[in-house]
This record gives structure tokens, C-alpha cells and sequence, in this order.
């Protein structure tokens, strides 16, 4: 059983799988990792999951594909994933090189020293950072951080954020609390494992807008989000 699983979400993928796959397996024997990659791809429509099926010849028994009959959206992706995922620790990451896969061993390493139960990526702390996004992008980034964390108090300087680490046994329980199913499930995932006293800990991360693809965060997902975090509100006074 590999010890780490690296879960990549993945809708409309298919230039930057190759590269992200390549990056991941390298990190893994420098750092000599035990590691495997989940992909859970929402029945892209680029032939994403064709690319996954060469690459499952390259690294054989490294990488597992479960697919979906269409795009049911980023949270319900790590939920359904999360089963297939044989690791102690689950890696979260965006599969669109926005996180590089370099930034594995810091998180793994702080996990180690302070026996963390989540190590989160953050942008925006000290040595962190984000590159490519236009004013519009970056806006929304903040403002979403700032209503969450202004409301709900989590204490995460980065809480959309989705590149992170979690011991597995805890990314169970606190999924099972989990109501977002898009962008805020990640969010949802800090002030869920804060309510359950679990101990966070953060590295800096660089965030670098794709070069391959499009964005999939719409209006919409930006409106499920605002309702998430209401909801959340919403709870905490009861
Ligand atoms: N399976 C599946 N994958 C999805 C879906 N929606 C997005 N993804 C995958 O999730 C990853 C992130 O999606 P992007 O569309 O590239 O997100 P982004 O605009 O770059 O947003 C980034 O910043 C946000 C906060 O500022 C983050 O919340 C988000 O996760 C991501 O890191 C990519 O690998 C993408 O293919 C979905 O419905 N289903
Ligand atoms: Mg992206």
C-alpha cells in the first residue's frame, strides 16, 4: 500500500496531465515517496481519460482513474475519489500545474515535525504567492478569503486554497460534515476540522495561473460559495 495518494481532479485536462503526472512521479523518487495518483475525471469531453490511459502504461499500477458520468463539480470529485485512495495521507491538487508538485516534500516534511493533521498550501502567507491571475482573478481570491475568514474565524490564512495535505483517517471524518460539494468544499474542510480541534499547520505555496485550459470557477460557482458560506454562518448559531 503506498503511503501518500495524490488526488487530481480533473475536467478538461488532457494538455497538462502528462506534464503534472511527470512532475509528481519525479518528485516522488527524488524524495523517494511512496505514493500513488487517483484521478477523477468528470467524463471530459477533450479525452482526458484517453491521455490517463497512456499514462497508466507508463507508470504502471501508480496511477488509478475513476470516472464520472459528467461534471458534478470539484467537491463531490475529492469526495468520490477519496475511496479510491489507498494512502495514510492524501494529497490534494489542482491537476492544471497551478501547484507544482516540488512543493510535496515541504508539505510532507512540516507534517512529519509537527505530526499535523492538515498541512495546508497557502498563497498568502509570508513566501507564498500567486502568478498570471488578472486584478478581476486575484479580487476574487481575496474578497472570498476575507468573508470567510472575517465570518467564520478559522484562523487559515489561505482557506480556498486547494492544494493540501490530510491525514486520511481525518479528511474521512471531516468530509462526513462536508455540506459544499464545489469550490467551498475546501473552505467547509478548515472550519469543519477547527470545530473538531485538529491541528492545522501551513507552508507557503506559488500558485501559477494555468497555461493550458480554461478556468472551470464560474459565476455560478462563485454564488455556491457565498451560499456556503452563509450556510456555515448559519450553523454556528445553533
Ligand atoms: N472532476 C472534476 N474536476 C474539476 C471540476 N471542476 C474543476 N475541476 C478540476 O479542479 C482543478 C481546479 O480547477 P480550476 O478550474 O483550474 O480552478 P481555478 O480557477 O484555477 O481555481 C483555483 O483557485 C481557487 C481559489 O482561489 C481554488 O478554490 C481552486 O481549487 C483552484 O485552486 C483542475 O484540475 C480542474 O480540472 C469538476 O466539476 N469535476
Ligand atoms: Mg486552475
Amino acid at each position: 500500500m503506498p503511503e501518500y495518494s495524490v488526488l487530481l481532479p480533473t475536467y478538461n485536462e488532457k494538455e497538462n496531465l502528462p506534464l503534472i503526472t511527470y512532475l509528481i512521479m519525479k518528485t516522488a523518487e527524488e524524495a523517494k515517496l511512496d505514493l500513488e495518483i487517483v484521478v477523477v475525471d468528470d467524463n471530459s469531453p477533450d479525452g482526458t481519460q484517453e491521455v490517463v490511459h497512456q499514462l497508466q502504461k507508463v507508470y504502471p499500477e501508480k496511477i488509478k482513474l475513476h470516472t464520472r458520468p459528467g461534471k458534478l463539480g470539484l467537491g463531490s470529485a475529492y469526495i468520490e475519489g477519496m475511496k479510491f485512495c489507498s494512502g495514510n495521507f492524501v494529497i490534494l491538487m489542482d491537476a492544471d500545474l497551478s501547484h507544482h508538485p516540488k512543493e510535496i516534500p515541504e508539505m510532507i516534511k512540516k507534517q512529519k515535525e509537527t505530526d499535523a493533521d492538515i498541512v495546508t498550501g497557502t498563497r498568502y502567507a509570508h513566501g507564498g504567492g500567486v502568478y498570471g491571475w488578472d486584478l478581476r482573478r486575484k479580487l476574487t481570491s481575496r474578497v472570498a478569503n476575507f468573508i470567510a475568514s472575517t465570518l467564520l474565524n478559522p484562523r487559515c490564512s489561505d482557506l480556498t486554497g486547494s492544494f493540501r495535505l490530510y491525514k486520511k483517517s481525518v479528511l474521512n471524518i471531516v468530509m462526513n460534515r462536508i455540506k459544499s460539494r464545489g469550490y467551498a468544499f475546501q473552505m467547509e474542510a478548515i472550519v469543519r476540522a477547527r470545530e473538531e480541534h485538529y491541528h492545522i499547520e501551513e507552508v507557503p505555496i506559488t500558485f501559477v495561473d494555468r497555461i493550458f485550459g480554461e478556468s472551470k470557477l464560474g459565476a455560478n460557482e462563485i454564488m455556491t460559495y457565498l451560499k456556503g458560506v452563509w450556510n456555515l454562518l448559519w450553523d454556528a448559531r445553533f
